[in-house]
């Protein structure tokens, strides 16, 4: 078979091993998507492994986004969006409507395609969440937060001089880095990213890849892809939707050297797309 994607086996079956004891953080069972009348996704079991990248690949329209937002109730800002199914975070059920939404979407975070810094110092983009979320008793420890959480996105030594500096004065790939740094702040459990470099020059693409590769271990991080080769690089397991449908989940040198279905395999093959 003529994979599209060039894997480091090596690298890339270590990186496998090397999480596959880790336990499962978030389980979805027979999870379906409706907007309005559209089945956008249907049946989908699928195991989200802790402290390990998940990548979610497939045609556009295949419902990859669909599912990312299923996993912090972002659909629920969708008036015509219905969800059916399970999903639980730690064996509590997410929609559960005793749930704090607030709460889950503190321990799930989100990073978008497009970087959107609020209008607002490098610092206050930082700040706000731990602020709001009341999870430092001073000013002090909320410096540190801010710190902390930059130099956690690898951003802290570019901006350290310019913390009150406007966070959209930054490059794409500093404001991309700076909202990685505004989700971490919250210490979340989990960091959806929802094709978080297509905005990005190749250079920027390479930084934030190193830095999800890095926070993979203290994070569940789950990315919808494009890019076979960015999938191919930075997870360690690999999910293909296609039409709504979850077609299979491995690991990833699996999926794109020996996938099951047939599909798949068209797919990574560049038969579609
Ligand atoms: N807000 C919405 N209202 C109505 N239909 C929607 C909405 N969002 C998505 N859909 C539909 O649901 C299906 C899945 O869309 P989704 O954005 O999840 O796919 P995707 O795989 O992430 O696509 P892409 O790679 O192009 O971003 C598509 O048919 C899409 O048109």
């Amino acid at each position: 078979m003529n994979s599209m994607v060039q894997l480091d086996s090596a690298t890339a079956i270590a990186a496998a091993a090397a999480v596959a004891g880790n336990p499962v953080k978030i389980v979805a069972q027979g999870v379906n998507v409706y907007y309005g009348e559209k089945h956008a996704l249907r049946d989908v079991d699928l195991d989200i492994q802790e402290r390990a990248v998940t990548a979610l690949i497939g045609p556009s329209g295949c419902g990859k986004s669909t599912f990312l937002r299923c996993l912090n109730r972002m659909n629920d800002t969708i008036p015509a969006c219905r969800v059916t199914g399970r999903i639980a975070m730690d064996d509590q059920d997410i929609y559960d409507p005793q749930l704090d939404v607030v709460q889950l979407r503190a321990r799930v975070g989100m990073v978008f395609q497009k970087p959107n810094p609020f209008p607002k110092s490098i610092f206050e983009n930082v700040a706000y969440g731990p602020r709001i979320h009341g999870l430092a008793r001073n000013k002090a420890e909320l410096e540190e937060i801010v710190a902390i959480s930059l130099k956690r996105a690898g951003l802290f030594d570019e901006v350290k001089d310019r913390l009150g500096d406007s966070g959209t004065s930054l490059s794409g790939g500093q404001q991309q880095r700076l909202c990685i740094a505004r989700a971490i702040a919250v210490s979340p459990e989990v960091i959806l990213m929802d094709e978080p470099c297509s905005a990005l020059d190749p250079i920027a693409t390479a930084k934030i890849e190193e830095l999800i590769d890095e926070l993979r271990e203290n994070f569940t991080i789950v990315i919808v892809t494009h890019s076979m080769q960015q999938a191919a690089r930075v997870s360690q397991r690999t999910a293909f939707f296609h039409l709504g449908v979850l077609v299979e989940i491995g690991i990833t040198s699996d999926i794109f050297t020996t996938p099951k279905d047939r599909r798949t395999q068209d797919y990574i093959t560049g038969r579609f797309g």
